[in-house]
């Protein structure tokens, strides 16, 4: 079995480690605990690697990585990931985007309520100089104050509720959303930049990019209240350091709460000389729950991608980002698992590949095309193929590939998909829709109808519709000491259609026993 290396850069929860050390098709280096230098050597063997804000896919890095597919960032910023230099090496970008929100939420609100009440100090000046002076501790309270939320996403979004909470009077600036997104939540929307400039604590929870870099700086300040409270638990020089440093130590700015620097680590950085200024080393994401939920995630996205089954979270994808509303990428994911399961079904030449849709996700029948194409050519072409080159894969194969707007829908599902592969046996139809936002269902096989997770092992067997079928198939797997996880049954007017989803692979031996039984027309195995 051909294996792919998958590169771990920097530190992970071990449940994310123990999943890619317990898979077999995964050669797992850990190289998190190497030097940067030494990683550039270790890196050109890797088809996948994780990473976080310890490490920086710069230039130097994607040179070095010369087998690199894709690379999962293990958070939720990539300020740090040269994401031209990806697209132009035809390497897939994914980040891990909400699985640390709370711990940057609950990390924000810990700065503020650390800066109103000069914790540390207070802690330092009893634990450290066992001195108790109640009189050099007087702060001030949350209740009532004024609060500015730059950034209304994620994290903004439940920093601005959690601060309600404590009777807060909160209000947002995002130039991004629509202000009812702020509004239905009690939160008042300003498109008025002075309007944050003019509250008593500004807590900023935007991306680094070349808009929010600076965002706020000496002119800024300057038109602040004296006393201000500044906090960035979001990405160093968001607010200019220089003017922070200088107004700090002015006093201008009273406190601020900072977990985020320009240059990391920032053991030498002046702002931890000023007696005013609460710090924390980039721990937004540090707790248990998160970086065990991030491992997890980091992990399975980086299985799926390095076998070219799906992109989860692309961040570089052949499709203009701003014109692809949130609710299409799971359909695009969910599109690429279909095309893969269709061709394992058959596996055989691949004639054409058909794409159709309906619904508003009928709009973005391009993107889909190419995530089926890489999906049904993984099979039988391994993770060369991706979406940069599926198209010029397909032609040379002489493969065809349309896609076309579904005519009737006599489901009900107002957005679905179906990917059809035809190959010199027939043809497979398989079917999908998303549920909430990312619930994916495949809800049609070969017009027998379903309701399966695109995920894990799995036996497709057709079989006459007659009695007695499940448990001669659950006998002969339990004899080959496979266990069933769960057992699908389709029946239609012209027999049934079973999904078998398994605890273990299935050998060819047993899927030949399978076939032998009188009731089975056809079996295949399936992994996604
Ligand atoms: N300290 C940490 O360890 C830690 C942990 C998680 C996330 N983060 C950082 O926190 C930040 C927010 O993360 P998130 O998950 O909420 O991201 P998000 O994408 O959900 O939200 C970002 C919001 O910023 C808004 N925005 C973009 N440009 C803006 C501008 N010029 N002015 C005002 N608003 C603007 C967007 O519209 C969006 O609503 C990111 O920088 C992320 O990297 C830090
Ligand atoms: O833990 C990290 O790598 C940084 C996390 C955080 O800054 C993020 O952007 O998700």
């Amino acid at each position: 079995m051909s294996k792919h290396t998958i590169v771990v850069c920097d530190h992970i929860h071990e449940d994310g480690l123990n999943i890619l050390q317990n898979t077999e098709d995964v050669n797992y280096v850990y190289a998190a605990d190497i030097d940067k230098t030494e990683l550039l050597n270790v890196i050109k063997d890797a088809d996948v690697a994780i990473t976080r804000s310890s490490t920086d896919v710069d230039e130097k890095f994607l040179t070095a990585a010369v087998n690199l597919k894709a690379i999962i960032r293990a958070g939720v910023g990539y300020d740090n990931v040269d994401m031209e230099g990806c697209s132009k090496r035809g390497i897939i970008a994914m980040n891990v985007p909400t699985a640390n929100t709370i711990a940057a939420v609950e990390l924000t609100m810990a700065h503020m309520l650390s800066c109103m009440r000069k914790f540390p100090y207070a802690h330092n000046q009893l634990k450290q100089d066992r001195i108790w002076k109640r009189e050099d501790w007087y702060g001030n309270e949350l209740f009532g104050k004024k609060l500015g939320v730059i950034g209304f996403g994620n994290i903004g979004h439940r920093v601005a509720l959690r601060a309600k909470s404590f009777e807060m009077e909160v209000v947002t600036y995002d130039p991004y959303i629509p202000s009812t997104k702020a509004t239905d939540l009690g939160i008042n929307y300003t498109n008025n930049f002075q309007d944050i400039l003019d509250c008593d604590i500004i807590t900023i929870h935007t991306p680094k990019n070349q808009e929010t870099l600076d965002m706020i700086g000496e002119e800024e300040i300057a038109k602040m209240k004296d006393g201000v409270v500044l906090i960035n638990c979001a990405r160093g020089g968001l607010y200019n350091e220089d003017a922070l440093y200088n107004n700090l130590k002015s006093g201008k700015i009273a406190m601020g709460g900072i977990d985020v620097f320009i240059k990391e680590p920032a053991i030498d950085h002046p702002l931890l000389d000023l007696p005013n200024v609460t710090v924390t080393a980039h721990l937004g994401a540090n707790t248990k729950e998160s970086q065990k939920q991030i491992a997890i995630q980091a992990a399975e996205n980086a299985i799926e991608s390095a076998r070219g089954i799906a992109y989860p979270n692309a961040l570089n994808l052949p499709i203009d980002e701003s014109k692809i509303p949130s609710f299409v990428k799971p359909y695009i994911e969910l599109t690429q698992k279909m095309a893969f399961l269709s061709a394992q079904i058959d596996k055989s030449a691949i004639r054409s590949i058909s794409v159709c849709a309906r619904g508003e996700i009928a709009e973005y029948l391009d993107s889909l095309n190419t995530f089926a194409t890489v999906g049904a050519l993984t099979v039988s072409s391994g993770d060369e193929v991706n979406y940069v080159n599926a198209k010029f894969w397909a032609e040379e194969k002489g493969i065809t590939i349309d896609s076309n707007v579904m005519a009737n829908n006599t489901s009900g599902y107002s957005n679905k998909v179906t990917v059809k592969i035809t190959t010199e046996k027939g043809t497979t139809s398989i079917s999908g829709t998303v549920f909430d936002e990312n619930v994916q269902r495949i809800v049609e096989i070969n017009d027998f109808v379903f309701d399966i997770e695109p995920k894990g092992k799995m036996i497709i067997m057709r079989n006459n519709d007659i009695p007695g079928v499940i448990g001669e198939v659950g006998r002969l797997l339990g004899d080959n000491n496979i266990n069933i996880a769960d057992f699908r049954l389709s029946r239609g007017k012209d027999g049934a259609l079973a999904v078998i989803l398994v605890d273990e692979k299935v050998c060819a031996n047993t899927l030949k026993e399978l076939n032998s039984l009188e009731a089975a027309r056809s079996v295949s195995y399936a992994q996604i």
